[in-house]
């Protein structure tokens, strides 16, 4: 079941570094939405928000409010760990886990989370390579390590463990950006069809992949070095690419800056 996250007034410090500031927006369930802007302008810090990552680095903290659906992600009686189940993250580096099978690497999220049983694993790690195109590829050779896979493959491999635990929602933090063309289409192609289960938020340095794969795209910036990140605006795609409402957006869209 995918969800709607609202975010209000978020703010994310590192220690005494005021990372990014006061942003506020709506991810509707069911749609991709990319995040776009320079670096350094927090897209990532953002994104590990969402699923209460950023804190694990010592010294971090986060002011404001994330809403999945009805629930206060930072609300005093939420588990960091349950929340990280229910949004997934892929990585810019395909991580699968170098030592476990391909087939391990899809279950050994479902094991934690108490599922047993030979033939509902099988069934759940076939679905979840399914839903991540990688099935075919892989059905063979379930036994060998996943460090075995291409670059590529290891992605979608990444993506069929985030999945096999159902989650609502799925962060991916330039996903391609380790990718050649083809794998990184055969990732694009997987966004579209994962939309129609998941909210899928997705940072991004390539403009024309936010233009093909999202929704609704959020420009983020720096007003110089040193000053924390900020939303300058969030929209449909096709608007933000053609007709945005802030100069700082088309300027850094036509290639003026970033
Ligand atoms: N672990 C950290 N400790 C301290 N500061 C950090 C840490 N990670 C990021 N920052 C700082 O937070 C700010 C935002 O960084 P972040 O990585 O979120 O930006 P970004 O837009 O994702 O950049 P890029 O596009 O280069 O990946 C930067 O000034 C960065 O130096």
């Amino acid at each position: 079941m995918a969800k709607r996250i609202e975010v209000s007034g978020l703010h994310a410090y590192y220690g005494g570094v005021h990372a990014i500031e006061d942003i506020s927006m709506t991810v509707e369930p069911r749609s991709v939405t990319a995040f776009i802007g320079p670096s350094g302008c927090g897209k990532s810090t953002f994104l590990r928000t969402l699923n209460r990552m950023h804190e694990v680095i010592p010294g971090a903290r986060v002011e404001g409010k994330v809403m999945l659906d009805e629930e206060d992600l930072y609300g005093p009686s939420v588990d960091p760990v349950a929340v990280r189940r229910t949004v997934g993250m892929v990585f810019q580096r395909p991580n699968p886990f170098p030592t476990m099978s391909i087939y391990d690497n899809v279950a050994a999220g479902l094991k934690l989370n108490g599922v047993r049983g030979k033939a509902r694993l099988d069934e759940i790690v076939e679905e979840s390579l399914q839903g991540a195109n990688l099935w075919n590829e892989v059905k063979d050779r379930l036994g060998k390590p996943g460090a075995g896979l291409s670059g590529g493959q290891q992605q979608r491999l990444c993506i069929a463990r985030a999945i096999a635990v159902r989650p609502q929602v799925l962060l991916m933090d330039e996903p391609c950006s380790a990718l050649d063309p083809i794998s990184t289409l055969a990732i694009e192609d997987l966004i579209g069809k994962l939309k129609n289960q998941f909210t899928i938020v997705i940072v991004t340095h390539n403009m024309q992949q936010a233009a093909r794969v999202s929704d609704k795209t959020a420009f983020f910036n720096i007003a110089g070095t040193g000053a924390p990140g900020r939303l300058i605006e969030i929209d449909d795609t096709s608007k933000i690419f053609t007709n945005p409402e802030q100069k700082a957006t088309e300027d850094y869209i036509t290639g003026r800056f970033g």
